[in-house]
């Protein structure tokens, strides 16, 4: 279980984290969401006893890292894939690590197993592995310890395909072993994969804490609602509208509708008696969820591409 009471960050005026109060519990993975800036980082780096909170608390199973006695045996976090010495081999990596933490060789065979890492690929200096590479090694770090508790920042960048779907299992399994599993990412389509909780914070702030399926289900679903017949389209929308549905000309013949279900719409246009050639939901997606969630605490955000910002 990780604990965040109050946790607040202060970089000179920049509020990094603003008063976090969040449990993240275990047996289950919890994907942590936020835009560019949003204070993801700090947050997992005070867990860790990285950065100074300004005020407030970051607990792992109700003791700061400072006083936990076998940290790797508690906490094993991934933060940065790079940062591994450049000349020493991953497996020499590892040794390092293992034995200033009274961890045997074996333990490190076993992990760099679990990772798919062989032993060439262990032997290569680190300067010399791809993003992916330094991916699974820094897992391999993690697990090192056999923690009860895991964090991972961004643990897929980098990864191919094959390695995206490897980390969904490696993360659903270390959850099913009942380990507390924290991790952030932006591709929102694998954290609906893969996280059964999410905290979404935006500008330091918490905006949601809830099992992926509300999340999902809290964004507006819009539905598609098109028919051969204009006079028809624009009766049915009337009458959407007058029910308290929002209805929004999509072209010539074609509705976009929120604010009520498919059934609803299919039962009105039978009434009335409108042809329809599609009837359809979309948007019901963790991104657009994110999208609306986080839209007043986006940093930087684009434009249309090759067009002006509106
Ligand atoms: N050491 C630091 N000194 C000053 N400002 C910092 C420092 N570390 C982070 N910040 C600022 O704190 C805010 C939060 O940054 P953080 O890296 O935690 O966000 P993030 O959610 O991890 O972002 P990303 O998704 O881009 O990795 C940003 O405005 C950032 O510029």
């Amino acid at each position: 279980m990780i604990t965040l009471r109050g946790l607040t960050k202060r970089f000179g005026a920049t509020v990094a984290v603003d008063a976090l109060t969040v449990d993240i519990a275990p047996g289950r993975v919890t994907g942590f969401l936020g835009p560019n800036g949003a204070g993801k980082s700090t947050t997992m780096r005070m867990i860790l006893g990285l950065d100074r909170p300004t005020s407030g608390t970051a607990l792992v199973d109700g003791r700061s890292y400072r006083e936990l006695r076998r940290p790797l045996h508690e906490v094993g976090a991934l933060l940065d894939a790079r940062a591994v010495h450049p000349a020493r081999s991953g497996r020499a990596h590892l040794l390092a690590m293992a034995r200033s933490n009274g961890i045997s060789a074996r333990r490190v065979d076993e992990v760099l197993d679990t990772v798919g890492l062989d032993g060439s690929a262990a032997a290569k200096p680190g300067r010399t592995l791809s993003l992916g590479m330094g991916q699974r090694l820094g897992i391999a770090g993690a697990l090192l310890g056999d923690p009860p508790v895991l964090m991972f920042d961004e643990p897929v960048n980098g990864l191919d395909p094959d390695g995206v779907r490897w980390v969904r299992h490696l993360l659903r399994s270390l959850a099913g072993q009942g380990r507390t599993v924290f991790v952030s990412s932006h591709l929102m389509s694998e954290m609906q994969l893969t996280a059964d909780q999410l905290v979404v914070i935006g500008r330091g702030r918490l905006l949601a804490d809830a099992p992926v399926g509300d999340v999902i289900a809290g964004s507006g679903q819009a539905v598609r609602v098109r028919s051969p017949h204009p006079e028809g389209l624009a009766t049915l929308a009337a009458r959407l509208g007058a029910h308290g549905a929002i209805v929004e000309p999509a072209g010539p013949d074609e509705l976009t509708v929120t604010g009520t279900t498919v059934d609803r719409i299919g039962d009105l246009a039978y009434e009335l008696g409108v042809r329809l050639h599609e009837l359809s939901p979309h948007g019901a997606s963790l991104e657009q969820a994110f999208m609306e969630l986080t839209a007043d605490s986006v940093e930087y955000a684009g434009g249309p591409t090759g067009g002006d910002a509106r």
